[in-house]
């Protein structure tokens, strides 16, 4: 408690003017990169409020909205119940804080710094009985691809009532729980998984369990099935195929399967989540599956299910909850480093991620498994990761810059913050930092501080974000942790901010990443 009263008694870190919402994401995207480098400098010199004393420029900085983001109307619940978490385990808020954010609407209005009393619940870990549980959202993908315009007419149906016979397909009808498939490269040879359990839900997808029902290869034998979620308004079956928003959406769905499809199937590496095989080969042939498949039954919303290798102890934000944070340092360094082993092969195969948060990185083995091999060789021969969720990644040519302002709130970075074209690489190395703050910290970087004030609390965090507004708490005064110093060098300025090689180099990843057999 004094240590935090301490820090507030410091002078405050400077205040932005909150008056320049106005400008559009289009507006801004316009701007150039020197427009960036002249905002960040002016940020540097505007208004200082110390207390008891202000200090104002004239200056003004507009922090855009995200008003024109184009977003697929999906459902926003979630089920953390995912392996390693239970919803109902007692955990004390009061040491844990990382916040779940509770609906699409309050995502925007974050985003549109439209602060609001109790807009942000810190440490939702447990949800409140009265509640649906609920995800931290991603914003959803906005399409850089060109829409389809082909036409697709008549009405249709959502995915569930899916008969294969209909399509002329080959697959037999074996009831809700069975699951047809394919090997990647392998479509001659049609195999059957058995539904186990749900694993976890997505803004885009449900994930299930399934075990295989004729396979004994170890790697197929359990796997994660991702079953596409149709945002509502594709089922609508009155105003289906003809309206150009139907068509809006399902293209821009499709974009975002196929962009996901495409890279998974291209990925090779031991962090980083596997596409086994498909429920149709179509979703991986062809670049358009859902225009192709609605065009040949329009009745149909085809069902579209991944065969992913299958991470049993769930994703790492719902084993932080789950353990009540306190992270050991040794967990916490060998966890980043296979994460950054992972992005380092992305942006080295000229992919960028987006959307790299605690969420998206799934844990093959519980902490107390990793515990009790970390002596022996196994510890060292096999990873302990898989980085997920492909769904906002991108392939980069000659370092084009992006301009697709997605990603998840607390992990975007300022300049997709501020909608103007931006360095993929940079953007996920600073959702590193935040991963590595929040495992650090047990908290996440930009919400409001410990014992906030009602101000402090109703200030988006976006505007905390834009003002590169962090500081350590339960580190403060730990001089020997050299992981502080990436997250130092990535929750910063664009042009200082550590690529992912540096990330790599640093002593405290470079020490694992050493040991590993498998990097
Ligand atoms: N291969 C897997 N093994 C185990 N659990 C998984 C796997 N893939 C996903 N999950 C669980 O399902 C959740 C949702 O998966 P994923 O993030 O891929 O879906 P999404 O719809 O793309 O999510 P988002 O809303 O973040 O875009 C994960 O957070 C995780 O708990």
């Amino acid at each position: 408690m004094d240590e935090y009263n301490n820090i507030y008694s410091q002078p405050k870190t400077p205040r932005l003017k909150q008056d320049g919402f106005q400008g559009s994401a289009d507006d801004q995207q316009e701007k150039t990169s020197t427009d960036v480098n002249e905002e960040e400098k002016q940020k540097a010199a505007s208004t200082v409020v110390t207390k008891g004393e202000t200090h104002t420029t004239p200056l003004t900085v507009s922090i855009p909205t995200f008003e024109n983001v184009q977003t697929l109307p999906t459902p926003m619940t979630y089920t953390p119940l995912s392996p390693g978490n239970s919803a109902t385990s007692p955990m004390d808020q009061s040491s844990l804080s990382i916040p779940k954010r509770r609906s699409h609407a309050r995502l925007l209005d974050d985003m549109l710094s439209i602060a609001q009393p109790n807009q942000r619940v810190v440490s939702e870990l447990v949800a409140p009985a009265n509640l649906s549980p609920q995800r931290v959202l991603s914003l959803p993908t906005v399409a850089e691809e060109a829409l389809i315009n082909d036409s697709v007419d008549s009405d249709s149906r959502t995915g569930e009532n899916y008969s294969p016979e209909c399509d002329d397909d080959p697959t037999e009808n074996y009831g809700d729980d069975v699951l047809q498939g394919y090997l990647l490269d392998h479509w001659d040879q049609l195999l059957l998984w058995r539904k186990v359990k749900h694993i976890g839900s997505g803004n885009f997808s449900n994930v299930l369990l399934y075990e295989s029902m004729d396979q004994s290869d170890p790697k197929v034998r359990e796997v994660a099935v991702k079953r596409l979620k149709y945002p509502e308004e594709l089922s609508n079956i009155d105003q289906i195929n003809t309206s150009s928003r139907y068509k809006e959406t399902l293209s821009r769905l499709e974009n975002s399967l196929t962009r996901e499809l495409q890279v998974l199937k291209s990925l090779n590496h031991p962090c980083i989540v596997k596409l086994l095989g498909i429920n149709n080969p179509i979703f991986v042939t062809s670049k358009k599956p859902l225009h192709d498949l609605i065009g040949k039954n329009p009745r149909i919303l085809p069902p579209c299910d991944m065969i992913m290798s299958y991470c049993s102890a769930g994703d790492l934000l719902a084993a932080v909850m789950a353990r009540n944070g306190g992270l050991e340092f040794w967990l916490i360094q060998r966890i980043f480093a296979e994460l950054v082993l992972a992005v380092k092969y992305l942006h080295r195969n000229s992919i960028i991620h987006r959307d790299l948060k605690l969420e998206n990185v799934l844990l093959k083995y519980t902490f107390d498994d990793i515990n009790s091999f970390k002596n022996s060789p196994i510890y060292y021969k096999q990873n302990v990761i898989e980085l997920a969720d492909f769904g906002l990644c991108k392939r980069i040519e000659n370092n084009e810059m992006c301009t697709a302002r997605c990603g998840s709130e607390d992990y975007v970075s300022p300049e997709i913050l501020m909608g103007v074209p931006y360095d993929g690489h940079l953007s996920d190395t600073w959702a590193l930092g935040v991963i590595l703050y929040s495992l650090f910290e047990d908290r996440l970087p930009f919400d409001p501080p410990p014992n906030a004030s009602v101000r402090q609390r109703n200030r988006a965090t976006s505007h905390r974000i834009a003002r590169f507004d962090w500081r350590w708490y339960r580190l403060s005064n730990n001089e020997t942790n050299v992981g502080k110093k990436i997250v130092e060098n990535t929750l910063t300025r664009k042009n200082q901010r550590w690529s992912i090689s540096e990330i790599c180099e640093s002593s405290f990843v470079k020490t694992i990443v050493d040991t590993l057999d498998f990097s």
